[in-house]
């Protein structure tokens, strides 16, 4: 887990490799030969039977280097493999006059060992490799890779062995530098205006940090497993390049209680449940808001429904509200903290009661029929505070914020790509809320600028229905449990959001296939214990 991990743009990473280098420290040069020779540690250290070199057979590496330093971390890696005794085929697209500096000089010592191939679009024939590795572009693409479809095609059919076992066009492992070559690394987005095949890699190999495209949009499942090497740079001040991003982190200290507190030191979430027939939303919400330790949860549908509720857990308190003026009457009990609204709500009704919630001031969650209410009634959406928090998922986030949405789905023309983060950024500053856009890649974004962003993709079981309502659950908990007034100036309806985002995958790891959304909750007690809460 990259837990609290800085998770930089391009712009970042160049800035910090920048002031490495002009503080005479370390030298362009010695980064690349650190980076190459990370590659070839990672290669090593995953597939641990390359390190016996067979006499007769020795392993074979093509390496395909791109025009810039990508490229010269490429030709950098062939010489480190040759001298292992792997037999090694380089390939090269650009112009050797052309390169970089530093890439060139890797050019000139490579030349001094073995040849160099044009990247030939229409020859397979050296595709015989044991490892190939990509060093075509990194964080510099800049442009759509159409042109180079049909060797990716290639790649794919060796990779598949779409050729037949006994044929010379095979690769058994892919491994990245940096970045898959048509893989924008500022938004995880495939750079390519021709249908590309979905080309996964064994191994994404990047440098001293996260970037924004290994962990969201397409990045996690086409890097497959990435490893981020030290190449010894030091981080120094970064943040003048923009607001960072970090990989969300919990510790127990976030979620621990004390003894000398009592139920109202943790606060009271009201859930607003809706009509009868559809309770059961709600009913997630305010099991998980328990769970996660709001002092005192009541779950609040109209009178007609509440002989639904009547059920366990017999912890919940259950009040009728039929309208805004019971709502807000409701309310003037300052003890209650924290509100969700959306869950099994109806449009109408999240739509009769949302200014009333968001009169009121309090921390409060906004997700499902609510989020869609808010989109058909613009008048509502300048009520909007930093103490709500917005858990729209794309389809709801597209009814809120069609103009991101539409961009978002725009076919991106060149690096680096709008992506969700830059989505979820905007929406953001523009509504004056916290919008945690929902997905494998949940984003996180505050309208202070801040962003953390949460990789689940090892959680598929995640997406069933009912899950969302756990999480609008947890939030709603955590935020009650830490009213504003309360609040030390770290502790944010942000962060909260982010935390429960944590939370609520955590528990799905820990049930595993199969879970239910019903099964989530209860994870949590097993999710402090592992915390050690
Ligand atoms: N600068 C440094 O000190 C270090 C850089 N490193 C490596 O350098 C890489 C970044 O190098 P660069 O900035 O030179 O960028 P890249 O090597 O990623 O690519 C830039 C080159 O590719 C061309 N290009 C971009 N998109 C294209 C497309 N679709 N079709 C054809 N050509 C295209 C550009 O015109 C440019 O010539 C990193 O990803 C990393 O691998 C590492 O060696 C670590 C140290
Ligand atoms: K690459």
């Amino acid at each position: 887990m990259l837990g609290g991990t800085e998770i930089l743009t391009t712009a970042q990473m160049r800035a910090i490799e920048s002031a490495a280098i002009d503080s005479g420290k370390v030298t362009g040069l010695e980064l690349m030969e650190r980076a190459g020779a990370a590659v070839v540690d990672a290669i090593l250290a995953k597939w641990p039977e390359y390190a016996e070199r067979p006499e007769k057979f020795p392993w074979r590496a093509t390496v395909l280097c791109g025009p810039g330093n990508n490229g010269g971390d490429g030709f950098v890696i062939a010489r480190l493999l040759a001298g292992l005794g792997w037999e090694t085929t380089v390939e090269f697209y650009g112009d050797a006059d052309r390169l970089p500096a530093d890439a060139r000089l890797n050019y000139d010592r490579w030349c001094k060992i073995g040849k160099v191939y044009p990247l030939d679009l229409d020859v397979q024939q050296r595709f015989k490799a044991d490892v190939l590795v990509d060093a075509l572009f990194g964080i510099g693409l800049s442009r759509p890779v159409d042109a180079f479809c049909d060797y990716f095609d290639d790649i794919y059919a060796a990779v598949n062995n779409v050729f037949g076992g006994k044929s010379a066009t095979t690769i058994d492992r892919l491994v990245a530098v940096d970045v898959p070559s048509f893989l924008c690394a500022d938004s995880g987005r495939v750079l390519s205006r021709e249908v590309m095949p979905w080309l996964e890699y064994d191994m994404t190999v990047t440098f001293h940090r996260p970037k924004i495209g290994h962990v969201i949009g397409d990045g996690p499942e086409l890097c497959g497993a990435l490893v981020v090497a030290d190449i010894g740079l030091f981080q120094s001040r970064s943040d003048h390049v923009g607001d960072f991003t970090r990989a969300v982190s919990v510790r127990a200290s976030d979620f621990a209680k004390h003894a000398f507190s009592h139920k109202f030191d943790h606060g009271h979430a009201l859930i607003i449940a809706g009509g009868i027939g559809h309770g059961g939303a709600a009913r997630l919400s305010a099991r998980a808001a328990l769970r996660v330790g709001a002092g005192l949860v009541t779950l609040c549908p109209p009178k007609s429904a509440l002989i639904e509720h009547s059920g366990p857990p017999d912890a919940l308190m259950r009040r009728a509200v039929d309208d805004a003026a019971t709502l807000a009457e409701m309310l003037t009990d300052k003890r209650i903290s924290a509100l969700c609204i959306g869950p099994g709500c109806g449009v109408d009704r999240a739509g009769a009661l949302l200014p009333a919630v968001l009169e009121s001031g309090r921390h409060c969650v906004l997700d499902a029929d609510a989020l869609t209410a808010l989109a058909g009634k613009p008048d509502l959406l300048p009520g909007l505070h930093k103490n709500c928090v917005l858990t729209p998922h794309a389809g709801e986030f597209a009814r809120l914020f069609p103009d991101l949405a539409e961009r978002l789905a725009e076919l991106p023309e060149r690096g680096p790509a709008y992506s969700k983060l830059d989505a979820a950024r905007q929406a953001s500053a523009r509504c004056g809320a916290v919008v945690l856009l929902k997905g494998p890649d949940t984003v996180i974004a505050g309208p202070d600028g801040r962003a953390e962003i949460h990789s689940a993709y090892d959680v598929p079981w995640l997406a069933t229905a009912g899950s969302g309502d756990v999480l609008a659950g947890l939030i709603t908990g955590l935020l009650a449990r830490n009213p504003p007034e309360y609040a030390v100036s770290y502790s944010t309806a942000f962060q909260f959001a982010a935390n429960a985002t944590a939370l609520h995958a955590a528990a799905a790891r820990r049930f595993g296939p199969g879970l239910i959304a019903d099964d989530l909750p209860d994870q949590i007690p097993g999710v402090f214990r592992d915390l050690a809460v």
